[in-house]
């Protein structure tokens, strides 16, 4: 594996379901040390690190609005909070994997974590502390890609690593297209064109306003965030 890597600074953005157990429980121990072990390793070659989770694998509002039992302002404020219990599972597997890390959520819960500013963290990554940005936006209607360009962007970070279920942004959803093609580059014009539902639109519309890179690739492979990171597996960069 190539050694080096271009950023300095990144979030990685984690779906929910990503930590979730085969047999469906929301948390799988040995992927979530797994993970951490991984930000551990790209920590200790000298990448500052922040965390953004989703909440997929406990709530999302969208989904459970449409039932109609609850409303969706409701359903979002449930599908922060799970993003708030899978940050502090993740800040504990990083803690035991050796590396310091520290919730910082966006909807205050002052007995549970810290509250997010944007100064305390940019303190924490200029130690080398792992940051996990909980609660999202700490609005509804929006979801944690969205939160995780937005925070990438005010934390000056170089890119986005959003880790998902494929390796990269392909020209139709892969798992409905086995004719579906992988890029390797694209713009954000030309993901939002062409309507490219790897993220969500908000999330390319933000990342092209703030010049931010986005790069996909596949959470599956091990030591998946440092090989990605590295160019050692592949992915698909997202640019101006
Ligand atoms: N053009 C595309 N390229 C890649 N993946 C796509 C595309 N269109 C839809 N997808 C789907 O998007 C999924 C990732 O988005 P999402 O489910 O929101 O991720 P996550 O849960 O990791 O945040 C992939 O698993 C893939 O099936
Ligand atoms: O800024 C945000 C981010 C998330 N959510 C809620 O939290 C849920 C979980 O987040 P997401 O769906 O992005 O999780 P992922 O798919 O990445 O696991 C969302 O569905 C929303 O209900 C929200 O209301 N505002």
């Amino acid at each position: 594996m190539p050694e080096t890597t271009p950023y300095r600074r990144v979030l990685v953005k984690l779906s929910g379901e990503a930590l979730a157990a085969p047999d469906g429980y929301w948390l799988h121990p040995p992927m979530l040390a797994g993970l951490a072990e991984d930000i551990a390793a790209t920590v200790a070659r000298g990448v500052q690190i922040a965390v953004v989770v989703g909440g997929g694998n406990l709530i999302r509002g969208a989904r459970i609005s449409q039932a109609g039992w609850i409303d969706r302002a409701t359903g979002d404020s449930l599908g922060m909070m799970a993003t708030v219990m899978n940050s502090l599972a993740i800040e504990t597997a990083l803690n035991a994997a050796g590396v310091q890390a520290r919730t910082m959520s966006a909807v205050s819960m002052p007995t549970i974590c810290e509250t997010y500013a944007r100064q305390p963290a940019l303190h924490h990554l200029d130690k080398g502390q792992v940051v996990v940005l909980a609660g999202g936006t700490g609005n509804p209607y929006f979801t944690t890609d969205t939160a995780a360009v937005l925070r990438a962007a005010e934390l000056r970070c170089d890119a986005v690593l959003k880790a998902t279920q494929v390796d990269g942004v392909y020209s139709a959803d892969p798992k409905r297209d086995l004719d579906a093609v992988r890029y390797d580059r694209i713009t954000h014009d030309e993901a939002i064109a062409r309507d490219l539902k790897v993220m969500d639109t908000a999330a390319f519309a933000l990342a092209r306003e703030s010049r931010l890179t986005i790069v996909v690739g596949s959470v599956h492979a091990p030591s998946s965030i440092n090989a990605i990171l590295t160019g050692a597996s592949v992915s698909t960069r997202v640019v101006p």
